[in-house]
């Protein structure tokens, strides 16, 4: 039970202790009066004595009957007939409960009696077991009541604030005093925060009024908000996180995010996409590298009925040809030397039932072109070394940026392989050729890298023009590193021409490596190795354009990034294997 609720339950066993006949006093040992209900202010009255005289009579007839028990009791105004029960809290007497009325009259029924001691002792259980700390002071700021959590959760103690003023609250613990006298100036329902001891508090006052509307009692509910706000602050950060991660996802692996298309040929695309994704004809997907093949590929999957099964990506042209059977179809164990003894698992069987990428289909070999032309056609694959074949159900997809049609005309790309793959074509055009995606696809990557780098950055019109008039050569992956470029390194929010840093601009027309100093060969060698695939995967983030522009195999590029670590803080969509 929460503090609220406490507030309610103490509320409405007030109004039950009001209703009751009976005069009602709760005494604390030390001779004070915590508690009255509203029979016991009558009570006094009607025998003309001061609540002082009144209390100093029963307790006086307290030690008379041991703490327990019934007695009566002679003051100036009549005789009062009084039943006596003990005052615990935590199992620690704290005072009497003192039921009472004027002897002649109308007695308490037994029945009632007890009713008084269930209410009083559920009273009790109910701020015990509270989490929140509950503070109930009469109307005079007197601390009648208090709960463990107070002890436990503040550290304030029950003996050193019973039956004191509120005021001790006020010194020691500001928050309380600042409510107190709001609740005084004007008794009604306040909330009021404050921080005690490094916790962060939310305290609740609650007026409770006698018959007459006057008030009677405040209760005060104590709440530590110091675990509740460093979890929400903990959600909050995860919220955060998840967002970033789930926009990285989707950029970087394209799953599910969104897909920029403006122009009449991307509109046309994307409808194209959405109606062979459920289809599970083959897909063959074309276009210069960087035009979005990649992110194609992922809608398919994602919208498809695939979605949930796996998806593997081949990049064909950086599986060296003597291992293309065995990273596709897997091997038996002990199938050849320096093969694992426990064997392994073929992209192909890890793909069952799901999606399988073969991008830069281009890149096979005429010898590698013959055994995928097999699995596609018998649809099962055989491991090396194993007896028979396993059946495979695999929906396959095929990505390159090769005139395939071409290649076949030039005898390096099977025909049969060709029609097997160009079941479905998609192809994507440059960005030069479809401009109206430039300015959305320049608006996506400026949100997308202002959230991941926590930046305001604006693009200025004139700007907007000048990346208008750019012809793309590298297509959307330049486009986007320029953004990037652009939101990361200028201090200045609002970009401008100025701030664009393209291909060669700004770059040392001088010679292309510099020797500063002497160094060991080899350091220097190893130096240079690293920098130069640090620069080139910066620039292309696909190992395939990376072996182009360095005039190298896509396998050495592949070799020497792992060696030195290159990228591998970020996954490289393109190098899916
Ligand atoms: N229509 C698009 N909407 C949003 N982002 C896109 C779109 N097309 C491409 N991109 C982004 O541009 C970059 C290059 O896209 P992608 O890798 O799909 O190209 P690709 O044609 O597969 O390249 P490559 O042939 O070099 O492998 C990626 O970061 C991708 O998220």
């Amino acid at each position: 039970m929460n503090g609220e609720a406490a507030f309610r339950r103490y509320a409405d066993f007030d109004a039950i202790l009001n209703s009751i006949y009976c005069a009602i006093f709760i005494v604390h040992t030390d001779g004070r009066a915590v508690y009255r209900n509203g029979a016991a202010d009558e009570l006094k009255a009607e025998l003309g004595v001061t609540e002082d005289e009144l209390i100093g009579a029963l307790e006086a007839q307290i030690d008379v009957v041991h703490g327990q028990g019934r007695f009566a009791v002679a003051v100036e105004g009549g005789m009062i007939i009084c039943h006596l029960l003990p005052w615990t809290q935590a199992g620690q007497r704290q005072g009497s409960i003192i039921v009472a009325h004027i002897s002649g009259k109308e007695r308490c029924s037994a029945q009632e009696l007890d009713n008084v001691i269930d209410v009083l002792e559920e009273i009790d259980a109910i701020l015990e077991v509270v989490a929140d700390g509950i503070v109930v002071a009469d109307k005079n700021g007197v601390i009648i009541r208090v709960n463990k959590a107070l002890e436990t959760t503040f550290g304030i103690k029950r003996r050193d604030v019973l039956g004191r003023s509120m005021e001790i609250l006020d010194r020691e613990h500001s928050v309380c005093g600042e409510l107190v006298r709001k609740m005084n100036e004007d008794p009604k329902r306040i909330v009021v925060s404050g921080t005690y001891k490094q916790k962060e508090l939310l305290c609740t006052g609650a007026p409770i009024f006698d018959r007459q509307h006057r008030l009677k009692t405040i209760v005060i509910s104590i709440q530590d908000m110091s675990a509740l706000n460093t979890l929400r602050k903990k959600l909050e950060e995860q919220r955060l996180y998840t967002k970033s991660y789930m926009r990285e996802i989707s950029l970087f692996n394209g799953s599910g995010g969104p897909i920029v298309a403006h122009s009449p040929a991307m509109k046309k695309i994307l409808h194209l996409v959405h109606v062979v994704a459920d289809v599970e004809s083959v897909v063959l997907i074309t276009g210069e590298s960087g035009t979005g093949k990649e992110v194609v590929v992922n809608e398919i999957y994602h919208t498809s009925r695939r979605k949930d099964k796996p998806f593997i990506k081949i990049n064909c042209g950086a599986i060296p040809d003597t291992l293309f059977e065995s990273e596709l179809f897997g091997y038996e164990s002990g199938a050849f030397t320096g093969a694992r003894r426990q064997g392994k698992v073929g992209f192909f069987e890890l793909a069952n039932k799901g999606t399988l990428l073969l991008d830069e289909v281009g890149e096979l070999s005429l010898a590698a072109q013959v055994k995928l032309l097999r699995v596609i056609q018998e649809k099962e694959v055989q491991r090396i070394g194993a007896a028979k074949p396993v059946k495979v159900d695999v929906r396959l997809i095929a990505a390159t940026n090769k005139d395939l049609w071409s290649m076949v005309c030039q005898g390096t790309f099977r025909q049969d392989l060709y029609y097997r793959l160009n079941v479905i074509h998609i192809h994507i055009p440059p960005l030069r050729e479809r401009r109206e995606d430039i300015i959305p696809l320049v608006n996506y990557f400026l949100k997308y890298f202002n959230e991941k780098y926590g930046k305001e950055k604006e693009i200025s019109p004139e700007l907007y023009r000048f990346l208008m008039r750019q012809d793309w050569p590298g297509n959307i992956r330049e486009l986007e590193n320029a953004v990037e470029t652009m939101i990361v390194l200028p201090s200045e929010n609002k970009l401008t021409p100025s701030h664009f840093v393209g291909k060669g601009t700004g770059e040392d027309s001088g010679a292309a490596v510099k020797v500063q100093r002497l160094v060991p060969w080899k350091r220097a060698v190893e130096e240079m190795e690293k920098e130069l695939l640090m620069q080139a995967y910066r620039e292309y983030r696909s190992t395939r354009a990376m072996a182009k522009a360095l005039e190298i195999d896509q396998s050495t590029v592949v070799r020497k990034m792992k060696k030195w670590g290159v990228g591998s803080h970020e996954k490289d969509k393109n190098d899916a294997i």
